[in-house]
């Protein structure tokens, strides 16, 4: 399949998010390769993933398409922050690679419009711009991003974090890009999913209201407890 046949599969459709962070009782790559084939058979158009066995073991279990990444610390530029990171993230099976999409420094000394033309040169992966603002989503574009996400809207000091996701960004991006926008970060119920679309997402990306069983949880106990 081509990448313009797989972005027009993934239009209107949810993409889910399957990671487990590190201590946690699911950080297990075999657990997450499970997690991805529940959500496909629930409806996922493609698998989001974070870890290269994570990757590996999810390309073996399920046939849609896979956006992966690699998470290296947890403040400053932390998605897929090298170039040679988001190779070893190609390789270890991902169509799509998810990078840090800011206008912030990376830690290997290239800018954004570097980092995706080499993965163009060296790959056939699209690469999808994690960006935390307009600005960020307008320059995302300009270095030649394939797919935008609102990933770390609330997460870069330019936007508040919203309790939800953050329609606002969502329809000021899908307004002005000519490229997929995909709705990423807080979005908890299937109405917000909804939302998101009507703003404009070309695909909506869900991780913790579906996979991520120690927050949904909290969720339920809080309100148990009143
Ligand atoms: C900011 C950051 O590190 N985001 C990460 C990116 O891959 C993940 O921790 C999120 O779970 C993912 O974006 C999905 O979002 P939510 O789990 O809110 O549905």
């Amino acid at each position: 399949m081509t990448n313009p046949e797989m972005l027009k599969n993934l239009r209107g459709r949810l993409v889910v998010s399957c990671q487990a962070y590190p201590g946690e009782p699911l950080r297990d790559p075999r657990a997450m390769a499970l997690m991805a084939q529940a959500a496909v058979e629930g409806g996922a158009a493609a698998i989001r993933a974070q870890g290269l066995e994570d990757i590996r073991l999810i390309r073996r279990a399920v046939t849609v398409p896979q956006i992966g990444l690699l998470k290296v610390g947890s403040s400053g530029v932390f998605i897929t922050p090298t170039l040679q990171d988001a190779l070893d993230v190609v390789e270890a099976g991902s169509e799509v690679v998810a990078i840090d999409g800011t206008r912030r420094e990376r830690p290997d000394g290239l800018t954004l419009e570097q980092t995706i033309a080499e993965i163009h040169a060296r790959t056939n992966a699209m690469v999808m711009a994690d960006v935390g603002s307009f600005d960020d989503g307008i320059a995302a574009q300009e270095a030649g991003a394939d797919i935008v996400g609102t990933t770390l809207a609330g997460y870069t000091p330019e936007r508040q974090k919203t309790d939800g996701p953050d329609l606002e960004l969502l329809e000021q991006l899908a307004g002005r890009l000519d490229l997929p926008v995909f709705a990423e970060g807080r979005i908890h119920t299937p109405e917000q999913a909804r939302l998101a679309i009507e703003a404009g997402a070309y695909s909506v990306v869900v991780g913790t209201a579906i996979t991520h069983p120690t927050t949904i949880t909290s969720w339920f106990a809080a309100a148990v407890a009143g």
